[in-house]
């Protein structure tokens, strides 16, 4: 696991910055992108139309700001996305351009951003050079409620991100910020969510997006941040009769004008590391483009330290132990968003898959695991 850690470190960090269209996703790009934070970063942007514009509104220092085609890198433009990383490191690599350390990727307002997520994780050089580190969503404070109703695309766009910022704050009140806010925790509830105006939001908030800091990611209070089950009856063990005493499982929080919903599954015996893994593997082939999101962090079976559980749609990052549990409460806890039409059932094959393991799941994860010993020897 140290050794996971090691390479990431090497890696560039990829965020994305999303939402819907005219959220004020430029704005935000522009107020950053010459700041210290973000001082040595490629920034990528995507737009709708023949003629690209919004790169044009984002004021570089250098020529580190590149638009991707005509197009949505969600689905049309992957190639273009992978081209695009690629060149750029070889040629910041032969110093023709200079050198950055994250790469921001501006997408379309009608982007899913789970496309970009996938794409990234689909191209070896990429995968080798670069890590997903995490999506920012910015919602219109005027319009995102009604745009909710209509447009998956902006359900998933919140469902996916790790920060949402609440935009154009000078145009509602505040009854309204905590209705929007009431509403993307719903969605999804370990977020963070700030109120944003003009794009007038500390650069710094980049710092809590996710557990994989380099230094930071052994934070404990960060994961719990990041993790975000606050709300304790979404951690609390609900148990339906068909469940063990040893699982439990959180009443489903409904949205009820989207399909998608939240559960939390906490289990309070620590967990076979290829008992765990097995059975997030099984429901994430079977259900992988409905699972949005699993987050969690997860006490090992014989080890003291918590395992961090980070997967987006059908992907699985790698684990990352911490130094210490956040607080005195060691029982696993992992957070689904997924669409509500097949909640139950990934709900239920995630559970039976805990209680009676694959074996050829587990045989499968038992020779990576001695495999990646071997290279590692
Ligand atoms: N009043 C007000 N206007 C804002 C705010 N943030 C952005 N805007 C305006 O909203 C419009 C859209 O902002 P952009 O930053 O271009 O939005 P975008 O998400 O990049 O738009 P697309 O690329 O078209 O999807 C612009 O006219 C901005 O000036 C805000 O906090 N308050």
């Amino acid at each position: 696991m140290t050794e996971v850690i090691e390479e990431e470190d090497f890696q560039i960090p990829v965020n994305i910055i999303t939402g819907f269209l005219g959220s004020g996703k430029t704005t935000l790009l522009n107020k950053w992108v010459n700041t210290e934070e973000f001082k040595d970063t490629l920034v990528l942007i995507n737009e709708f139309g023949d003629v690209g514009l919004d790169h044009e509104l984002v004021q570089a220092v250098d020529d580190t700001v590149v638009l991707l085609g005509s197009g949505c890198i969600c689905c049309s433009l992957q190639g273009e996305l992978i081209d695009s990383l690629t060149t750029n490191f070889i040629r910041a690599k032969k110093g023709l351009i200079p050198n950055f350390k994250r790469v921001l990727i501006e997408t379309t307002g009608l982007a899913d951003p789970s496309g970009v997520i996938s794409t990234l994780a689909g191209d070896e050089f990429v995968m080798t050079y670069y890590r997903y580190d995490g999506t920012v969503t910015v919602l219109d404070g005027q319009f995102v409620r009604e745009q909710l109703k209509n447009q998956y695309e902006a359900v998933k766009q919140i469902a996916l991100a790790d920060i949402i910022l609440i935009s154009k704050t000078d145009l509602i009140d505040s009854d309204e910020i905590d209705a929007i806010t009431e509403v993307a925790s719903k969605i999804n509830p370990s977020a963070r969510i700030y109120p944003m105006l003009k794009g007038n939001i500390t650069p710094k908030i980049i710092e809590e997006i996710g557990p994989y800091k380099n230094s930071d990611h052994q934070n404990p209070d960060k994961v719990a941040a990041w993790l975000n089950i606050k709300d304790k009856t979404v951690a609390s063990p609900f148990k339906p009769a068909s469940v063990s005493n040893t699982i439990g499982v959180a009443k489903p929080r409904i949205i009820a004008h989207s399909n998608i919903e939240s559960f939390c599954v906490s289990v309070s015996d620590p967990l076979d590391p290829l008992v765990l893994l097995s059975a997030i593997s099984l429901v994430q082939e079977q259900y992988g483009d409905s699972i949005l999101r699993i987050k969690g962090i997860v006490n090992i079976k014989d080890q003291e330290k918590p395992v961090v559980i980070h997967g987006v749609q059908g992907n699985l990052y790698p684990l990352t132990e911490l130094d210490s549990w956040p607080d005195d409460d060691h029982d696993s806890k992992l957070v689904f968003i997924v669409r509500a039409t097949v909640l139950e059932q990934i709900k239920y094959i995630f559970e039976q898959a805990l209680k009676n393991p694959d074996e050829s799941a587990i045989r499968y994860y038992q020779e990576v695991i001695s495999n990646a010993e071997q290279i590692n020897q």
